[in-house]
């Protein structure tokens, strides 16, 4: 299996009829990486992985596997598989028989493509299993089994197309760490679109944060959580507290932003808005609910909110508080639970407190849909 094969794209626009699917999208995507599209529904996605795997061709630009223009070749020719959410295993065929479809095809003898379908079958942890068939197999070894069955093509690089969608909770979050072991055993370049944030932070190496058609930010999960471009990626990836006004100062890489109803908060500028917001720019200024703790009441300053606390919930590792908040938004405050006692605090007026270089600014924006 050849391994490290980057995919490019160039200056990609996608249009049906007069509606722009994908708007001049630009990705280096390296060779033996997973790599993520994140969105919400609708954004573009899946338009971006049929533009890969051939099914679809751009309406401008280029895409590159390996350094090579894949303009004018087929699904077939390319050296990529895609997985789909509905796995269509055949249901009467054995797992091996499965996994190797591709080699019968070929041609391969049985002994043949049982010796890979072995091998293939190791790879995904499942020695073993090859002689059962895929009702006799939960949900997730089947998703394994599918996985091996587009390994067994030998492609360079493998698409996967919200794959643990149709799994429940529990082995969603299961499977993203198999299928990262799969990834980093095969040493194939992985690109996985998904809608669900969590699986994008932590299994890949970089994340695209897509929204309607644009590339928002590109980023490894920390930077895309810690440093957001815009307020759509503060606002979709994570929960996140935003607060609106317009800068009334800046000092080095940090703004002051006069908000509509918090008073003055002071706030880091992100990577890619330093130098690029103005005093007098509309602003968006985040707190993760993480970076709010409880001060003194009545303490004052740049970095102090006061905030009516309408309810409060334990979720076991925190006590979250939710607060009338800015921009007619709730206000969290998620305090971690250290055995420490937690008295009630509704119906009363809290001062919170945050680190200024935990609260991020931005130039004002779309924010994700609840
Ligand atoms: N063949 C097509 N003709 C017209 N419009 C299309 C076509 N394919 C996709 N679209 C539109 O392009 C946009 C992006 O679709 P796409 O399937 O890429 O979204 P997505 O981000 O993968 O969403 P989801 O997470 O719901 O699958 C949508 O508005 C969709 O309606």
């Amino acid at each position: 299996m050849s391994a490290g094969v980057g995919v490019d794209l160039e200056n990609i626009w996608i249009r049906f009829g007069d509606f722009v699917a994908v708007r001049d999208a630009n990705v280096h995507i390296k060779g033996g990486d997973f790599f993520s599209f994140l969105g919400p529904s609708g954004c573009g996605k899946t338009t971006i992985l049929r533009a890969v795997s051939g099914f679809l061709e751009p309406s401008e630009g280029n895409v590159l596997i390996g350094g090579r223009n894949m303009a004018g070749i087929g699904p077939n020719k390319r050296p990529t598989a895609l997985i789909f959410q509905n796995l269509a295993l055949f249901p009467l065929m054995k797992v091996w028989e499965n996994i190797t479809f591709s080699l019968e095809i070929k041609g391969a003898s049985a002994g043949e493509r049982r010796k890979r379908a072995d091998e293939l079958l190791d790879m995904i942890a499942l020695p073993g299993q090859g002689d059962k068939l895929p009702s006799e197999l939960s949900g997730g070894q089947r998703q394994r089994v599918a996985i091996a069955r587009a390994l067994c093509a030998e492609p360079d690089v493998l698409l996967l197309d919200e794959p643990l969608s149709a799994l429940d909770l529990k082995l969603r979050q299961h499977m993203r760490t198999e299928l990262r072991e799969i990834q980093k055993r095969v040493g194939i370049t992985f690109i996985y679109i998904t809608h669900d944030q969590g699986e994008a932070l932590t299994m890949s190496d970089d994340v695209a944060v897509m929204r309607a058609g644009v590339i928002d930010q590109i980023g490894n999960g920390k930077t895309i959580y810690n440093d957001p471009s815009t307020a759509f990626a503060a606002s979709f990836v994570g929960e996140n507290n935003v607060f609106r006004g317009k800068v009334s100062k800046i000092i080095g890489n940090e703004a002051l932003i006069r908000t509509n109803r918090s008073g003055d908060l002071m706030a880091r500028i992100t990577t890619a808005n330093q130098g690029r917001m103005n005093v007098g720019d509309d602003a968006m200024l985040f707190i993760r609910p993480e970076a709010l703790s409880i001060a003194p009441t009545g303490t004052q300053g740049d970095h102090f909110v006061t905030a009516q606390v309408k309810h409060e919930e334990f979720e076991g590792n925190s006590f979250n508080i939710f607060c009338q908040g800015d921009g007619g938004k709730e206000l969290k405050v998620s305090i971690p639970n250290l055995g420490q006692s937690f008295d009630d605090h509704t119906g009363q007026k809290m001062t919170l407190e945050y680190e200024v270089h935990n609260a991020v600014v931005v130039p004002a924006g779309e924010l994700a849909a609840e």
